[in-house]
């Protein structure tokens, strides 16, 4: 390890998109981009920094899509957080390709593939350098693998979400149908929620902004970003509680 390189931070929760994974894969996983991220995330494993990882399922199945579709919400659901087991899979599968031990914790049952969810369980994990995935999302329908990511953050005393995605940050509109939206440096929970930005969903804003946890969004695709987050590197966009203090 460089001496000069000092993370800012010691325990993370990563949100990995799923849709990011996709590459330029019209549907599933782009092996290239997975194995990057690998690479991404040994370069700050390396730093000594814990690491826990819930991924998303949007590349494979998304209940919003399914029920409208005719199915039923929460059937479709399920299949979204089954969807998340096997992105969580070929995560780490690339993972121990560089050399990374890690242990997947499924919040709904399937102990053949994956052990339950059991907080202190994945926390003696982290001390012991095994990188965390948190597969199935919270095991319930209705929510989200950004809210997943909120609530197993502020579970495992993690001290910032990083939410790296395929854009830079946060925008006033979504930046992939409005390029010319300027990114936010610095955002407030309360003003994502006040206008409504598509970047993550409420509820998971909301549970941050009541346990103070700051997210950080930032791009995933380019290389060495989720190094740069940790090093303090002002990337992307911070959303945190300052409402009262500025
Ligand atoms: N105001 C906004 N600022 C930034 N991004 C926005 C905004 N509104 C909508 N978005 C969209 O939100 C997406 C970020 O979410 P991401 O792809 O990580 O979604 P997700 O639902 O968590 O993904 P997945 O389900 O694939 O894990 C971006 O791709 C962007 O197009
Ligand atoms: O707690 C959860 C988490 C996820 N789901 C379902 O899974 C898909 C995929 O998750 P994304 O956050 O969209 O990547 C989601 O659309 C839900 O259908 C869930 O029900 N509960």
């Amino acid at each position: 390890m460089n001496q000069t390189e000092k993370p800012l931070y010691q325990r993370i929760l990563l949100k990995l998109s799923g849709e990011a994974l996709m590459g330029r894969e019209p549907y599933g996983i782009d092996s290239h981009v997975l194995g990057e991220v690998a690479e991404q995330v040994g370069e700050i494993h390396e730093l000594g920094v814990e690491v826990a990882v819930v991924i998303g399922g949007g590349n494979i199945f998304r209940g919003v899509s399914g029920a409208s579709r005719g199915m039923d919400r929460s059937t479709a659901d399920y299949m979204g957080m089954l969807a998340t087991v096997m992105n969580g899979l070929a995560l780490q599968q690339a993972l121990e390709k560089v050399g990374i031990a890690t242990r997947v914790q499924s919040a709904i049952d399937m102990k053949e593939v994956a052990e339950p969810y059991i907080r202190r369980r994945a926390i003696r994990h982290l001390e012991k350098g095994r990188v965390v995935i948190f597969a199935a999302g919270t095991g319930l329908p209705f929510f989200t693998t950004d809210t997943t990511a909120a609530l197993r953050a502020i579970e495992i005393g993690a001290s910032v979400l990083m939410k790296a995605t395929r854009v830079d940050g946060v925008y006033p509109t979504d930046p992939e149908k409005d390029p010319s939206a300027v990114k936010f440096d610095r955002i407030s929970f309360s003003e994502v929620l006040q206008k409504n930005l598509g970047v993550m969903d409420a509820t998971a804003i909301s549970l941050a902004r009541d346990q103070n946890m700051r997210i950080i969004v930032f791009n995933l695709l380019k290389k060495g970003n989720i190094k740069r987050v940790i090093l303090g590197d002002p990337i992307g966009t911070v959303v945190e509680g300052f409402d009262h203090v500025e």
